[in-house]
């Protein structure tokens, strides 16, 4: 058996023209006029390395705006590259898709092997036709030899397994009919029935009720397991991102301004942050840990500004040292790297490296920030949602 990563994700960047938009439409002298002609890029992933194993679990998480989704897509290769590669079973994603790739893999069986779930699932699904009708639509795509009832056998049996009972009746429904958690999963379903290799659920359980939620994350969970299929998911919540890697043994890259600063298991970005933005994303889940929420929120915000600078512009050496209480002269003239914290633990931080010149270097200081003014989204997860 290989024991090559599944996926391979190496100094990925994808930069968008920010002016694009507006300048590729536009004449030149429009967009000079408009000042969006020489528009640095905005850098959602800029420089991030991963690997995803067979059955693994990722969970990606950090504030909105920081390449999340970027980074999401280009894993399951329904976003391009601006630099980097991203390698499924060893071969460029891209490169096969242009035909450049010496291999006999097709961009069909990558496309099969990576599938994603969006936060709407009403998105992927017709409103307008019946359960059975959307799931045969990708038993189609991918196995056209199945005949109908073949094909129907593989739905109910999928909506059984699922817990969408029973299957007679709920197949012959219409997607509109059917409640969030209910459609929820059957976007799973409709993921699962192409036997993929690796799922993305972006922000999949987000819309879904506190008292839906951990129900939806262990049906995730149960198919990952029992369909030994790889999960990226994607979370602005560190309690989802805790109780999905916590529950799989898998882990959780923490994102800031399309870079990965720490990646580590479940207990070791929670128990044993390292990294200083680490710490900010704990402090503003309140619920993660019980008994340190009351004491956490009397304090203040472990940050020094509440402002995300300009992903157009990042700040120079460490992109957080604007905002880190820690922040010392060398956080702002050196680019720090992942460096080991221990077992799988990395961390992008100077005070990982006892001799660095950080120690001896000037603190940085500024203005204390407001708890009242600290806005990120902090969803609750329920008391249930405490993974061991
Ligand atoms: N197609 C695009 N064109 C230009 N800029 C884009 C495009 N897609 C994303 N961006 C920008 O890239 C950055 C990262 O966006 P992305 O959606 O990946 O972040 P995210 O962490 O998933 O955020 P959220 O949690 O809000 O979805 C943002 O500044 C966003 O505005």
């Amino acid at each position: 058996m290989s024991t090559r990563p599944l996926v391979e994700v190496d100094d990925l960047e994808v930069h968008f023209e920010d002016s694009s938009l507006v300048g590729s439409m536009a004449p030149s002298w429009l967009a000079d006029r408009l000042g969006v002609a020489d528009d640095p890029p905005v850098r959602a992933v800029d420089g991030v390395d991963l690997e995803l194993g067979e059955n693994d679990v990722l969970a990606l998480v950090g504030e909105s705006g920081c390449g999340k989704t970027t980074l999401g897509k280009t894993i399951v290769g329904l976003q391009k590259p601006s630099d980097g590669s991203v390698r499924y079973r060893g071969d460029d994603i891209w490169k096969v898709r242009e035909g450049t790739a010496d291999t006999d893999r097709t961009f069909e069986e990558i496309r099969r092997s990576l599938q994603i779930i969006h936060q709407d699932p009403g998105a992927a699904l017709n409103p307008y036709r019946s359960v059975l009708d959307n799931l045969a639509v990708p038993l189609k795509r991918w196995h056209p030899h199945l005949n109908y009832e073949e094909r129907r056998n593989r739905i109910l049996a999928m909506l059984e397994r699922t817990g969408i009972t029973p299957p007679e009746d709920y197949s012959n429904r219409y997607v509109h009919q059917l409640s969030g958690g209910e459609q929820q999963r059957v976007a799973l379903i409709r993921a699962l029935l192409v036997e993929p290799d690796v799922i993305l659920a972006d922000e999949a359980v987000s819309a879904l009720d506190v008292s839906l939620r951990i129900g939806a994350m262990d049906l995730f969970l149960e198919m990952q397991d029992l369909f030994d299929t790889s999960f990226v998911f994607i979370s602005h919540d560190l309690a989802n991102a805790r109780y999905l890697a916590g529950k799989s043994g898998g882990k959780i890259a923490v994102m800031y301004m399309g870079e990965i600063v720490e990646i580590g298991t479940a207990e070791e970005i929670i128990h044993d942050p390292q990294h200083p933005y680490t710490k900010v994303l704990q402090w503003a889940t309140p619920k993660l840990d019980a008994e340190l929420a009351e004491e956490a929120m009397r304090e203040s915000p472990p940050i020094r500004k509440i402002d995300i600078p300009d992903a157009t512009n990042p700040p120079s050496g460490c992109r957080f040292h604007t905002r880190c209480p820690e922040a010392r002269e060398a956080c702002r003239e050196e680019t720090p790297a992942l460096y080991d914290s221990g077992g799988s633990h990395r961390t992008k931080c100077f005070r990982e490296l006892e001799d660095h010149e950080y120690w001896n270097s000037e603190e940085i200081t500024d203005t204390d920030a407001d708890p009242d003014e600290y806005t990120m989204d902090a969803e609750d997860v329920d008391e249930g949602s405490t993974a061991d």
